[in-house]
Order: C-alpha cells, then structure tokens, then sequence
C-alpha cells in the first residue's frame, strides 16, 4: 500500500453526515483528490448526486457499479448506522479482500465484531470522529486491529489529521471518546441553544444573541487552547467574588450543571457499549 493518501483510493460506505464532513475535509484540505473518493449509500438517489455535483467524488447508481467502487478501493470508511450494519456488512463482504484497509467510524462496533461479520482477515481501523471534521477542527479517536502495519496507521493517522486532531487509544477506551468527543459537540451546540434563548428573551434580538453566544464560546475555547490555562483557572479569572458570574455559576451548580455533563458523557459511553452489543448480537467476535 501507497503512503500517501493522495494516490490511494477511498469508498465510503454511508454518504451520511459523518461521511460527508470526514471527505470534504479530506478534499478541501486537498489531501484527496474527489475523483480517488467514491461515495455509496443505500438508496438516495438524490443524496448522491448532490455530493458528486457539489464535492466531484465517484458516485454510482447501480449495484454493480456501487460494489466496482468497493472493490477497486484502497481503503473503505464503514459509516452507516449502527441500525443498518448487519444487512450492509452482509452484502459487502463479498466484495472486500484482505489487501484493503477498512476504517470503521461506527459507534460502540468493536473490532471483533466486524471481523467476524465481514468474516475478514483484513486491517480494521475502529474510529471515532466527530461532525467537527467538515472543518479541519475534528477530535477523532482512533484504535488499531493487531494487522494493521505501522504504515497503515500512518495513514489512518493521516486521514483524521487532515480533518482536526488525532489520538490512538485502547480499543475500550472509544467508548468515553465517543461520549466526550464524538457526542460532545451536540452538548456544546444544545448550551448555546440555551444561552442564545436567554439573550432573546431578555430582549436582545435573535441576530444579536446568536454573534455574541457563538463569539463567547470560540473565545473561551480559544483561551484554553492559547493560553493553556486549567480551565478552572480561568474560570476564576472570570468569576469576581459576589459578582454576577459568581451568582450565575451558583444557579448553575443548583441545577446540578457539573453533574448533568459528567453524567450525559458516561450515558453516551455506555450507549455507545449498548449499541455495539446490539448489533449481532450472537456473533462471536475473533
Ligand atoms: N453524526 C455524527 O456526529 C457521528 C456519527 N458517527 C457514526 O457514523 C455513522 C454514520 O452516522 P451518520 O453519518 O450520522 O448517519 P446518516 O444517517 O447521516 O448516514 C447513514 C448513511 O448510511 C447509508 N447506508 C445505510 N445502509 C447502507 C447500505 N446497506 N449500504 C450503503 N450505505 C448504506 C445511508 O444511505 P441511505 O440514505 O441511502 O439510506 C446513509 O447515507 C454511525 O455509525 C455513527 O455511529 C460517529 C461519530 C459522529
Ligand atoms: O449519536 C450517535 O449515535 C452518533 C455517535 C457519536 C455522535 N453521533
């Protein structure tokens, strides 16, 4: 296999939100040329042809065409739904061989699983990315089957690097990775939903609420990442004793805010467990 992304060919099995945000990152940074990427779903039509028209990646519309695409590929990215996995990997085992890299982006499937269920002797890269990759700031987790060759993970590596950060973590620990980072930024959205409804309703127009909740959370981020401050730190540097942070941290802490994200992430970690034990559930994983 090539070591670089660039002269390989990659399929995406799921043209989803996941897929699309990974391969336009991957194109835009022009890490991959569109015409080395195919993109294959299930059924919508126009789905495809929107990503061909708006990115220029490989599409087909038939199933002989959609397996060629698999077949011919260097590396194949797993991104359907967890829902969906037994009835896909069904039909693309037959056209999956053992030269292929697959990187899988399925929340809560291990490894073992999917050697088992695509019945595979193949390189299996597990992931999780998050939606954040469409532009270039992912935070992607990634774990490697005993196969893969140290050049393979480069390029994994290389892949999800393109899109924002990396870090390789034992298979098990995906599961919290996915309930900080890969569920992370639907709680980071839901608070400024929160923050933006609160400026409208004490009077600040829609426009106005939405620029000044979006600017305070790029700069809070920012500030950690710049100044590389404990966040508890700065914190404190906002919080004047018997302020108005001060009484606001207070409302939060009565409504058990700390406790409530700690909790949400171990419920999406333990989700995520659920989910991959759903799938199959009767399988024995090599
Ligand atoms: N969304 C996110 O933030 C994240 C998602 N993930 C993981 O990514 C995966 C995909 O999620 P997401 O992108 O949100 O899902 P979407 O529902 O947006 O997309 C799923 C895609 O899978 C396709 N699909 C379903 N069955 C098949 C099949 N048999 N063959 C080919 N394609 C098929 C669907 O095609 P069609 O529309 O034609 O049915 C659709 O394009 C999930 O496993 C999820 O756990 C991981 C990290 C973050
Ligand atoms: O909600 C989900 O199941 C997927 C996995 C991580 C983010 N979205």
């Amino acid at each position: 296999m090539s070591t670089t992304l660039q002269e390989l060919r990659i399929a995406f099995v799921g043209a989803g939100s996941m897929a699309e945000a990974i391969f336009r990152g991957l194109i835009e940074n022009k890490v991959a040329d569109p015409d080395r990427i195919a993109v294959i779903n299930r059924s919508d039509r126009d789905k495809l042809e929107r990503l061909q028209a708006r990115y220029g990646v490989q599409v087909s519309f038939d199933t002989e065409g959609k397996n060629a695409l698999i077949a011919a590929a260097d590396i194949v990215v797993l991104a359907m739904k967890p829902k969906d996995v037994e009835s896909s990997f069904a039909e693309l085992k037959q056209h999956l061989s053992s030269r292929q890299l697959l990187v899988s982006v399925i929340a809560g499937l291990s490894i073992g699983k999917i050697t088992a269920l695509l019945e595979t002797d193949a390189p299996i890269v597990r992931t999780m990315p998050n939606t954040s990759s469409t532009i270039g700031l992912g935070a992607t987790g990634l774990s490697f089957s005993a196969g893969v060759s140290a050049e393979q993970r480069g390029l994994a590596l290389q892949m999800f690097e393109s899109v924002g950060i990396a870090t390789v973590v034992d298979e098990p620990l995906l599961d919290i990775v996915t309930g900080v980072s890969g569920s992370g930024p639907a709680y980071v959205y839901y608070f400024m939903e929160a923050m933006t409804k609160a400026a409208v309703e004490g009077g600040l127009a829609e426009q106005e609420a939405r620029r000044l909740t979006v600017q305070t959370v790029l700069g809070a981020a920012r500030m950690v990442e710049l100044t590389q401050e404990d966040p508890a730190e700065l914190r404190r540097k906002v919080t004047s004793p018997n302020g108005t942070t001060q009484a606001a941290l207070q409302t939060l802490d009565n409504h058990q805010f700390c406790e409530g994200i700690v909790r949400a992430v171990f419920r999406a970690a333990e989700r995520a467990k659920e989910m991959g034990e759903a799938i199959a559930p009767g399988v024995n994983q090599r």
